[in-house]
């Protein structure tokens, strides 16, 4: 059994970065991070985003708002980050307060500034298999991981566990695209899915996206699968300081042993979310530059 080690594959995704921006003149690529209110998970990750775009030298800024801050006035903000030039990428961190409407949001932020891919710009663009589009960072650390992994996609049976739309259906999209690296016959399975092992054990490539603990167990596997776990789940952890740990979607002890490779969690596609923002942030300021020539 390999373990696919996202700490190594975002390490070394961050140093190429690093190398291709070493040399870059002018102004370096900007991201500005949004977060509203005072979530612990959000405060951590965007703070693990931005220590990681210093890492690289891409400038981040940060933007925080109370929880009561209005619908409205939160896309007057990103209204004038779209209008600012000096910004490249506007990301803003989900969950969302339950007033807001995540749909809206996203899709107010610019198509060519939208590093995270969740605007109905980059959805559609993505559907067209549009190299221009950006990719939601998740989905995409999925990919990266199995391309430098060298794990063969082509008429395999990819078989995605959850819908959502940040990971489920774009994954999905990414691994039927007509490309050597993806070409794959997909399947995607939801909580209202009947015979819900039948389909799992029939997968070459399981991506596990459900949100819920532990929920792929050994029974629901068959022997060479690979397994991608991209559950990010707190369970209560008397002994850990925190009080808590996180663990994936899938048990990954009782699962690890059947697989020809597993992503664990932590230390897998979490990892490759941020590395792949790094990537997107790039991209994003590479198409402002071939525009502006
Ligand atoms: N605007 C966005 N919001 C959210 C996204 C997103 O892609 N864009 N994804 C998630 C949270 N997330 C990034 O924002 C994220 C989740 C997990 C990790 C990560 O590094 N996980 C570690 C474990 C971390 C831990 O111990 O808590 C790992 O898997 O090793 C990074 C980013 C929801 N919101």
């Amino acid at each position: 059994m390999e373990l696919l080690d996202g700490k190594k594959l975002s390490q070394e995704i961050l140093s190429e970065l690093k190398e291709k921006l070493a040399d870059a003149k002018g102004p370096p690529p900007c991201v500005t991070f949004i977060r509203v209110g005072e979530d612990p998970a959000s405060v951590y990750y965007v703070n693990s985003k931005q220590k990681k775009a210093a890492l690289v030298g891409i400038e981040s800024r940060l933007k925080t708002f109370p929880e009561s801050i209005t619908q409205e006035q939160l896309l007057e903000e990103i209204g004038s980050l779209n209008a600012d030039s000096s910004v490249h990428g506007i990301l803003v961190q989900a969950p969302l307060p339950s007033h807001m409407d995540e749909r809206t949001v996203f899709n107010s932020v610019a198509p060519e500034k939208d590093v995270d891919g969740f605007s109905t710009n980059n959805l559609g663009r993505l559907v067209q298999e549009d190299p221009e589009a950006f990719v939601a960072c998740t989905p995409a650390g999925i990919a990266e991981m199995i391309r430098r992994y060298k794990i063969k996609t082509e008429g395999r049976h990819v078989v995605v566990l959850g819908r959502s739309l940040i990971v489920g259906k774009p994954a999905a999209l990414l691994f039927m695209r007509k490309d050597p690296f993806a070409n794959a016959t997909v399947t995607v399975c939801h909580s209202r899915t009947r015979n819900l092992s039948n389909i799992t054990r029939q997968a070459d490539i399981l991506i596990a996206a459900i949100g819920q603990a532990n929920f792929v167990t050994a029974d629901m596997v068959s022997p060479g699968t690979i397994v991608v776990d991209v559950g990010i789940n707190r369970v209560d952890d008397p002994s850990s300081k925190k009080g808590y740990r996180i663990v994936g979607d899938v048990d990954f002890d009782a699962v690890a042993p059947k697989c020809d490779a597993i992503s664990p969690v932590p230390g897998g596609v979490g990892l490759m979310t941020v590395a792949m923002l790094m990537h997107n942030t790039m991209k994003a300021w590479e198409l402002s530059q071939k525009k502006n020539h």
